[in-house]
C-alpha cells in the first residue's frame, strides 16, 4: 500500500502533527512519504492508496496557497484522503473547507484530525492562550489516527463505507463560520495592512523572499515587489531581522482584546470537553505588548 502526506507548515506545528501521523501510517504499511506542499505540485496522487493533506488554520480556513493547491488538482474520483490542521484558539471550519474542496475533485475524505499549536501574529501578544501546544499527548493521538487512517482506507476500499468519517462543523461557533466567508481572498487586501520595505533598514538578506510561500516578494525589483500575491501569513514581517518590513498594525492591535474574548469562550468550551488544556494563565496575556513591538525591542537591544 502506498501513502503520502502533503503538509504546509511555517512554524512547525503542523509539521509535528504530520510526522506523527506519518509514523502511525508507517507502523501499518511500513512506509509513508512526507512532502512539503511547495514540492507537491504535479505529483501523481492517483497512484497513492491514501493521501493526507495538512496545514495551519489561517482566518478559520486553509491558507490561500493550500486552496490553490487543491483547486489545481486533477479529478481524483474515489481516492481516499484525510485532512488535518494545527491551529490557535479557534480553528473554525478549516477541515470542512478543505474537505468540501477535495470532494469537488471526486476525493473521499475518510477522516480528519487537528491539534492546538502556539501562534505568532505581529498584532497579537505572545505568549498567547495556546502557547505550550501542541502537547505530546495530542501528538501521540495523531500517531493512533495515522494507524486508523491506514486500516480504514483498506476497509473502505473493500466496501465498508460506514467507516468514512468526514469533518463536521460540530463545536465551531457561528462567528468562526462567518469569518471563513468574510475573510475571503477578495476582502483581505481591503482590510489588511499594506506592507512597505524600509530601504534604510533593509540589508538585502533575502530572508523575506525565502520565507514567502507564494513568491510574493522581490527585493531587487525597482521598486521592490511585496504582497504580490499575499496570503497574509506575515512571515516576511516576522522573519525580517531588521524589522524593515513595515505595516500599520494599530487597527488589528486594537481589536485583539475583543477577539481574545471570543477565543476564550471557545477554549473554555474545549477545556470543558477535555479537548484543551491551558499551559499559560489566561489572565497573564499582555495586550500592551504585541509581537511586532517585542520584535522591535529585540532588534534594538
Ligand atoms: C496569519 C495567521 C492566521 C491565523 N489564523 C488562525 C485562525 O483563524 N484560527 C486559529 O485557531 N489559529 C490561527 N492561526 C494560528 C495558526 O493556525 C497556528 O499557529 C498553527 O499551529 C501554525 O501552524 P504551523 O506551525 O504549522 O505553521 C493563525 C496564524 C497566522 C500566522
Amino acid at each position: 500500500m502506498k501513502a503520502v502526506i502533503v503538509v504546509f507548515s511555517q512554524t512547525g506545528n503542523t509539521l509535528k502533527l504530520a510526522e506523527r501521523i506519518q509514523e502511525g501510517i508507517a507502523a501499518e504499511w511500513s512506509e509513508c512519504e512526507l512532502v512539503a506542499l511547495e514540492k507537491a505540485d504535479g505529483m501523481d496522487f492517483a497512484s497513492y492508496d491514501l493521501v493526507g493533506l495538512g496545514c495551519p488554520s489561517f482566518y478559520c480556513k486553509e491558507p490561500f496557497n493550500v486552496t490553490d493547491f487543491i483547486e489545481a488538482l486533477p479529478r481524483l474520483d474515489g481516492k481516499n484522503w484525510f485532512v488535518f490542521a494545527s491551529h490557535g484558539c479557534e480553528m473554525g471550519p478549516v477541515l470542512v473547507s478543505m474537505a468540501e474542496k477535495l470532494a469537488e475533485k471526486g476525493v473521499t475524505v475518510i477522516g480528519s484530525t487537528h491539534v492546538y499549536g502556539d501562534a505568532f501574529l505581529p498584532f497579537y501578544p505572545h505568549p498567547t492562550y495556546t502557547t505550550g501546544h501542541p502537547l505530546e499527548k495530542d501528538l501521540d493521538q495523531a500517531c493512533e489516527f495515522g494507524k486508523t487512517m491506514a486500516k480504514n482506507s483498506v476497509a473502505i476500499a473493500s466496501g465498508q463505507k460506514e467507516l468514512i468519517d468526514p469533518p463536521t462543523l460540530e463545536h465551531i461557533p457561528d462567528w468562526a463560520q462567518k469569518d471563513r466567508v468574510n475573510l475571503s481572498r477578495e476582502i483581505m487586501p481591503k482590510i489588511m495592512p499594506k506592507f512597505t520595505i524600509n530601504q534604510d533598514e533593509c540589508i538585502q538578506c533575502g530572508l523575506c523572499e525565502d520565507q514567502c510561500p507564494v513568491d510574493g516578494i522581490d527585493i531587487s525589483a525597482d521598486p521592490p515587489k511585496i504582497q504580490e500575491p499575499c496570503i497574509y501569513c506575515f512571515m516576511c514581517a516576522k522573519s525580517c531581522p531588521e524589522c524593515a518590513i513595515e505595516a500599520d498594525w494599530s487597527g488589528l492591535v486594537k481589536m485583539a482584546p475583543g477577539n481574545y474574548a471570543r477565543y476564550l469562550v471557545s477554549l473554555k468550551a474545549a477545556e470543558a470537553r477535555g479537548d484543551f488544556q491551558f499551559m499559560v494563565d489566561p489572565d497573564s496575556i499582555n495586550f500592551d505588548d504585541p509581537m511586532h513591538v517585542q520584535q522591535a525591542r529585540k532588534k534594538n537591544s
